[in-house]
């Protein structure tokens, strides 16, 4: 019986069978051989060398990264392995700032993580995009940007500086359904937050923190960037606190009085509800950053395109002339405007701005995957960058061609292997909740921006090259290097 159960557990040992990937150091593994600012172009050469999954070690870690869009969605979508690879590896922000992982995006994957996703889904549905409350604060919202793009005079200007407060002022109103001045202190905060939240989740910087916790409590940088957030973190509290005490459960408005009216239940019946004020909070700051770093990273990298082309700038202009004419563009004219959307679309696959998913882990049980071994505890990429730039489907993948999207003139359907293929929300349980928002945004922003201005660049400046290869990387999002614009008035 013994021999019987050591063969057993010798054979079986030697059935598993882990991934090709980069050998390394014995402990550091593939440290050295990673520029954590840019790891998708290392995953990128692996994929080359290694093939559709590859795994790698790196300070006593395994790593996983799928390369290959089938595989991905086996991995994350798939009944049988999909819920075991959905968790997150833990991580000090979830840890430290949303109070032991009261968030959707650091949470793994468990029950509190269903409910809540099930929950920010709700209580976003609420801020319907198509409501007349909404078009009224968006257009009042792009005037006001559009009135300051006009003030440049034609002259050069990071256009970042007025579009960021714009994009903050958007996630407000979805929070509390109103927008905010300029000198709104509302404003100053979510502004900051994101900010200093954008820089604590850069691979590099956070590392730092995960490595050396106590580091937030020195006087240096990393001390400094932790008191900013918390202090923020404070701040987006009593917005909630004061919402809390004017909480009307039959005028219900907006994201943060749908969250309160799940809080009540536990501020009633802590037996019955689940919704701490820490929930509550940690999905706000969630928002906050998951909407606000993609949505400037797709801008930048829109205006950016968008210069290097300005024949495409030209062909979009001319569908608003046709469509829109001098209106405001509003979210009904989208299925109108198939070359715009294409044009979107093919900036999204293009520059693949988030080129990762966020990190995934199984952190439960080992599982089998391509006939791989995944030990427990693994953590797990999507290359989103290398499935987005496939030649197998989509051919001269580093050629920037909004026509791939399009057939006889229109949008192509969602069983056109150009959009099956595009991943860029990612899939299966983590994937974004915000896509409706950020295409929204990514059609009312440059229609309205290009309905009264031509985007260039300054007479004295060269454009540096558009392959998303060579763009600088400020981890977790690709983004141009920042540049000046001259917004001219047509
Ligand atoms: C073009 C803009 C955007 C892109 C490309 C994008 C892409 C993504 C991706 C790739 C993920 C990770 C999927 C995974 O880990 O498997 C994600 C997660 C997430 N996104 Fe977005 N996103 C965008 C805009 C937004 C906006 C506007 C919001 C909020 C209003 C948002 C909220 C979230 C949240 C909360 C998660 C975490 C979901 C989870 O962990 O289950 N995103 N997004």
């Amino acid at each position: 019986m013994v021999s019987l159960s050591t063969f057993e557990v010798m054979t079986s040992k030697r059935k598993k069978k882990s991934p090709p990937g980069p050998c390394g150091l014995p402990f550091l593994g593939s440290f050295f051989d990673i520029d954590l600012k840019n790891i998708h172009l290392d995953f990128l050469k692996w994929k080359e060398r290694y093939g559709d999954i590859v795994s790698f070690k790196m300070n006593g870690k395994n790593f996983l990264v799928l390369n290959n869009i089938d595989i991905i969605r086996k991995a994350f979508e798939s009944d049988e392995i999909g819920a075991l690879m959905s968790d997150r590896p833990l991580n000090f922000i979830g840890e430290n700032i949303f109070f032991g992982y009261k968030d959707v995006l650091l949470r793994r994957y468990d029950d509190e993580f269903m409910k809540m996703k099930k929950l920010m889904i709700r209580s976003m549905k609420l801020h319907d995009y198509n409501s007349d409350k909404f078009q009224q604060l968006m257009s009042e919202e792009l005037s006001h940007i559009l009135s300051k793009f006009q003030k440049t005079e034609g002259k050069p200007t990071e256009p970042m500086d007025i579009l960021v407060p714009s994009f903050c002022n958007i996630i407000g109103m979805l929070f509390t359904g109103r927008r905010c001045q300029d000198e709104d202190r509302l404003l100053k905060v979510l502004v900051d937050f994101d900010r200093d939240g954008d820089t604590m989740i850069q691979p590099q910087v956070h590392a730092v923190y995960k490595l050396f916790p106590w580091i937030r409590h020195s006087p240096g940088y990393y001390g400094g960037l932790y008191r900013n957030v918390i202090r923020g973190g404070t701040e987006l509290h009593n917005l909630v606190q004061d919402m809390k005490s004017k909480y009307d459960k039959t005028e219900v408005q907006n994201f943060i009085h749908e969250l309160l009216g799940e809080h009540q239940d536990f501020a009633e019946d802590p037996d019955k509800g689940w919704l701490t004020d820490e929930h509550v909070l940690g999905m706000i700051m969630d928002l906050i950053n998951t909407s606000v770093l993609t949505t400037k990273a797709v801008m930048a990298g829109a205006l950016f395109l968008l210069s290097h082309f300005p024949e495409i700038q030209e062909k979009i202009r001319e569908e608003i002339i046709n469509i829109v004419g001098s209106r405001s563009p509003t979210t009904e004219d989208m299925a109108s405007m198939p070359y715009t959307e294409a044009c979107m679309m093919e900036i999204l696959r293009y520059q693949s701005h988030l080129p990762l998913t966020a990190p995934h882990a199984n952190l439960s049980q080992e599982v089998e995957l391509e006939g791989y071994t995944i030990p427990k505890g693994t953590v797990i990429f999507g290359n989103l960058f290398a499935c987005h730039h496939d030649e197998t489907v989509y051919p001269d993948p580093w050629e920037f061609k909004p026509d791939r999207f399009l057939e006889e003139g229109k949008l192509v359907g969602a069983d056109h292997p150009a959009v099956r293929n595009f991943i860029g929300f990612g899939v299966g349980r983590r994937r974004c909740v915000g896509q409706q928002m950020a295409r929204i945004r990514m059609f009312l922003y440059p229609t309205c921006l290009l309905q009264k201005f031509k985007i260039e660049v300054p007479k004295d400046t060269s454009l540096p090259s558009h392959d998303p290869r060579a763009l600088l990387s400020e981890s977790p999002v690709i983004l141009p290097p920042p540049m000046q614009y001259c917004s001219v008035e047509c």
